[in-house]
Parts: C-alpha cells; sequence; structure tokens
C-alpha cells in the first residue's frame, strides 16, 4: 500500500466554549484534489491552521509520507512542502508583482531572476501575470495568481487553498482549475476548501466532511450530488427559499445622476449612476470585483458623500448626509469586508450590534449606552440568524468567516430597514447560511422593504432579484427585469455591452 502524503490521525483542537476540532482523522493521498467541505464553523479553517503551522493542536498527530509532522510555525510546514492561498490576500497595493513576492520570501534572489522565474511558473501553469505590473491595479483574479504564483516557487507538496473561486469571475475560475489539474497531473496534492459544490464535483477526487468540529463522512464528488453533500453537511435535507408573489410599491430610493471620486488610489469612480427601487422590490447589481461595487456601497450607506439630491429616500434628499442620519431615515447597509469594515474585530458581538444599531434600537440614553438592551439585541441577532458562538460578549474575531456574515447581515435586518443595502451578503457563508440570508432579504422585501443585493454570485443574484442591473468601470446598465434575462445578455452586460448610455434614458 501506498504511505498518503499526509495522514492526519485524531486531531483536537479547542477553543473557549467550543471544540472546533473533534478528534478529526483523514488521509490526503499523493496528487489528488482533497476537499474539505462543512458549514460555517465546522472546523475547516482551524484544521488547514494546524497542518500550516498557524495553529497547534491540543492532542493527536500527523504524519507526512510516514514521518512524524509537528511544524511549530507557518515557516516550518513550508520547508517541508506545505503552501496555502489564504482567503483573504496579504499583497502590498503599491508594490509591484515581483516585489510582493520577495517580500514573503526568506532569501529572495536578484529582481531581475526572480522576474524571469514568475514568469516561467506562470507560462508554465497558465496563469497569465506580469512581475512589473502594480498590485493595486490588478484584479481580484489577478492578485490570486501572484499568491499562487508565489506558492508555486515553492515547489510544494500539498497546495492549501481557502475558498479560492469567491472572488474569481466564471472565466478565472474555469483557468485556476486547469493550473489546479496541471498541478495535481504532476503529483501535487492539494486541500481545497470551498462551499460552491458543482465547483467540487467538477473538480475534486475525494471529499472529506466535518460538522460541529467532527469528521461525519467523506465521498467521491464526482458520484455524489451536490444535495447529497450539502445533506452530509448539514445533518438535514436543505430548504430553497421562497420568493412569493409580491407587489411593488412607490419608489423608495431613488439615485439620479451620481458620480462620485474614489477615496482609494486604485478604486473605480462611479459614473453617471441611475438606478430606482420600489418598495417590495430586490435589485441585484451584478459585476466582477472592482468596478465601482465599494464605492455604491460607500456612497449609498453615507460613507462617501454625494450631491444631496443624487440620492433620495421616499423623496428626501439624503445624498449629503452621514451614515447615522441616513440610518435614522431608514437606509441601512453591510459593506463586504466583513473584519474591520462592518464589524470590529476585537471588539465583542455586543459592541458590534451598538455600532449600527444603536440610533433604530435606541441602545443610548441620554449619553449612556443601555448595554443590557445592547446585549440582548446581539441575542436576537444570534439566536434568529443561528450565528455558531458562545455569545454576546465573545470578540468578533473569534467567530468563523461565515458565522460573522450571518452576524453582521442579521443585524441590519433586525433593524427593519426601509431601504437596504447589501455587498456579497453570502459571502463565504455555507449552502444552508446561504439559503436563510437569502430568505431574510425576501421576507424583508416581502414587508415591503427596497433592497439592493450587490453581489458577484450571479446564481444568487437570480435566486433573489427582482430587476437586475451590472456595473461595469463605475457605470450601471440600465435595470431590467430579472424575468426572461438570459445568461448570454448579463454576460454582455457585465462586460460593458453598448447601449448602456442609451439604456437609462
Ligand atoms: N481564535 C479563535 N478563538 C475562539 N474561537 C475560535 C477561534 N478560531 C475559531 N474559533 C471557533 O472554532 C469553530 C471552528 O471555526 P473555523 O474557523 O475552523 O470554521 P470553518 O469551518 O473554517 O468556518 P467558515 O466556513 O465559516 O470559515 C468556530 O465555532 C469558531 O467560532
Amino acid at each position: 500500500m501506498t504511505v498518503p502524503l499526509l495522514s492526519i490521525d485524531g486531531l483536537t483542537k479547542a477553543y473557549p466554549g467550543v471544540v472546533a476540532n473533534d478528534h478529526v482523522s483523514l488521509e490526503i493521498q499523493e496528487g489528488e484534489v482533497h476537499a474539505l467541505l462543512g458549514e460555517n464553523g465546522a472546523g475547516k479553517s482551524t484544521l488547514v491552521k494546524m497542518i500550516y503551522g498557524l495553529v497547534k493542536p491540543d492532542s493527536g498527530q500527523m504524519r507526512l509520507r510516514g514521518r512524524p509532522f509537528a511544524p511549530p510555525e507557518p515557516r516550518a510546514a513550508r520547508a517541508d512542502g506545505i503552501a496555502m492561498v489564504f482567503q483573504h490576500f496579504s499583497l502590498f497595493d503599491a508594490l509591484n508583482v515581483a516585489e510582493n513576492i520577495a517580500l514573503g520570501m526568506e532569501d529572495p534572489p536578484p529582481m531581475r531572476d526572480l522576474a524571469s522565474r514568475i514568469r516561467a511558473v506562470s507560462e508554465t501553469y497558465g496563469l497569465p501575470l506580469d512581475p512589473f505590473r502594480t498590485v493595486g491595479d490588478l484584479s481580484a483574479g489577478e492578485r490570486q495568481r501572484v499568491e499562487i504564483i508565489r506558492c508555486l516557487l515553492q515547489d510544494p507538496k500539498l497546495l492549501i487553498m481557502d475558498e479560492p473561486t469567491s472572488v474569481l469571475t466564471p472565466q478565472e475560475v474555469r483557468i485556476l482549475f486547469e493550473t489546479l489539474r496541471k498541478l495535481r497531473d504532476e503529483g501535487t496534492s492539494i486541500l481545497y476548501i470551498s462551499h460552491k459544490l458543482e465547483e467540487i464535483r467538477a473538480l475534486c477526487d475525494h471529499a472529506t466532511i466535518l460538522r460541529l468540529g467532527k469528521n461525519v463522512g467523506e465521498c467521491v464528488p464526482s458520484e455524489t450530488t451536490a444535495a447529497e453533500m450539502a445533506e452530509m453537511m448539514v445533518g438535514s435535507a436543505l430548504q430553497a427559499p421562497e420568493r412569493g408573489r409580491r407587489a411593488f410599491g412607490e419608489i423608495a430610493l431613488d439615485v439620479t445622476g451620481l458620480s462620485v471620486a474614489s477615496p482609494s488610489a486604485f478604486g473605480t469612480p462611479l459614473r453617471n449612476v441611475h438606478l430606482a427601487v420600489r418598495k417590495g422590490e430586490v435589485l441585484g447589481i451584478g459585476g466582477v470585483a472592482g468596478n465601482g461595487q465599494d464605492e455604491l456601497l460607500a456612497v449609498l450607506s453615507g460613507e462617501l458623500p454625494a450631491e444631496p439630491d443624487a440620492i433620495r429616500l421616499n423623496g428626501v434628499a439624503v445624498g449629503h448626509l452621514g451614515p447615522t442620519e441616513r440610518r435614522r431615515l431608514g437606509l441601512l447597509a453591510a459593506p463586504e469586508e466583513r473584519l474591520g469594515h462592518a464589524a470590529a474585530p476585537d471588539m465583542s458581538l455586543t459592541e458590534n450590534a451598538l455600532l449600527t444599531g444603536s440610533v433604530r434600537e435606541n441602545l443610548e440614553r441620554n449619553g449612556f449606552i443601555r448595554w443590557d438592551a445592547a446585549r440582548a439585541f446581539a441575542q436576537r441577532i444570534i439566536e434568529a440568524f443561528d450565528v455558531r458562538t458562545p455569545g454576546p460578549d465573545n470578540a468578533a474575531r473569534s467567530l468563523s468567516g461565515g458565522n460573522l456574515q450571518k452576524f453582521v447581515i442579521g443585524r441590519e435586518v433586525l433593524q427593519n430597514p426601509e431601504v437596504l443595502v447589501v455587498n456579497q451578503p453570502t459571502w463565504g457563508v455555507d449552502a444552508s447560511a446561504a439559503a436563510a440570508i437569502r430568505q431574510a432579504i425576501l421576507d424583508l422585501a416581502a414587508g415591503g422593504a427596497a433592497v439592493v443585493c450587490i453581489s458577484q454570485d450571479l446564481d444568487e443574484l437570480m435566486e433573489i432579484s427582482d430587476t437586475f442591473a451590472a456595473l461595469n468601470e463605475g457605470r450601471l446598465s440600465a435595470p431590467r427585469p430579472v424575468e426572461g434575462l438570459t445568461v448570454e445578455e448579463i454576460g454582455l452586460l457585465m462586460g460593458g455591452a453598448h447601449g448602456m448610455e442609451v439604456a437609462h434614458v
């Protein structure tokens, strides 16, 4: 029998109040793509962090090619051939590709040699990338390539990828999969974390499923349906969101001729954006990341000021108002970046609930914070949105990515907004939690709220939106009813097809 590349035996890691990994065992063979599946908080990141030397197990063993393996730090794991591409990239915008890669190397070669090695790897693996381009000018997909090439330069035996496709366009996903298949054929093993089950079926040879920190099963993804895998993860059957018929009311959010500069040197200015969302309507905004999505959310939420008349809420000009005043009037928003922007990492969930809930939930009186009320509000979010955490006193940072996302969206939905703007509401969220968040958005609209949902997940937009528009280089196409819209038409709109100028006359 061949020795597995990595065998994991009874790994256990507990945090206060939760056993993140409870006697997890699995084997990764040489040259296989092994998927790690599980709901948010199931323990996937904890497991890979132990393999990469970022977290120390409480008990259990690992063996690499039969030899004991217990990396005390990532450097040791890398020396043994383990590489990892993280969900969040750690790149410096102002530096170029080669400089960024050199920064992560222990002993970088001269820049010219490094650049030619980058070119060689990028050509061999079909990952086009110019070593001298400034990282700030790169798309999310290109940034990911920088991270992948950085890993490949180490000639890894095991490449760990944590939700690599959530920031990619369908074309970029195809390129990535070709690269990963080539690596596999050369004998590299890949440990692949994703919530996208169809992608796992297309790519992975084997899957291990975690639930509540325990290994609950394994399967061959190509021989298993997405629904079966989802059921193994959740332990019960999934429910698809129900849209139901809704009547639209008057226009709640009216945006006309909105142009703003981006606050970031590498951002995208918005150019002459027009949109109107009626009460009860969900407007889905698609587009490849970096085409003005962050700017649109910031200008609608009030973080970025605009001309007063450019944004109207129930007929009232609000463009010049800041986030707090807009919240008071019923316009609420949840940005994409959950750690740092939507939530303060080191603050407790109670404090984070207070951050945006203070005005509408009446959490301050005479300048004093009503801590009991704030805590109760946080608790209400935790219960209503099934946020897995020991309680509201825990820091936002301690939540798994998907659970924090549920908290951030739940915090806005429970404040009964008249208009809700969300960016990537189910980013990194598992299938059942994503369905719950989408259902909450639909219920909100059914109750008469107007919703703007910015997302890169087209399936999501088709599932919940009544109207669709695409952002391309800061321009928004004219919103069109989702019913009858074809994938080809959407692709054209996302690519900035013509007619966009004419469209909103
Ligand atoms: N540093 C930490 N301190 C306290 N608890 C933690 C810490 N890191 C993880 N946890 C907890 O351990 C559990 C497993 O989290 P983990 O991040 O491994 O899940 P996951 O499967 O990767 O989730 P997701 O899909 O949402 O990223 C969660 O309940 C989480 O709250």
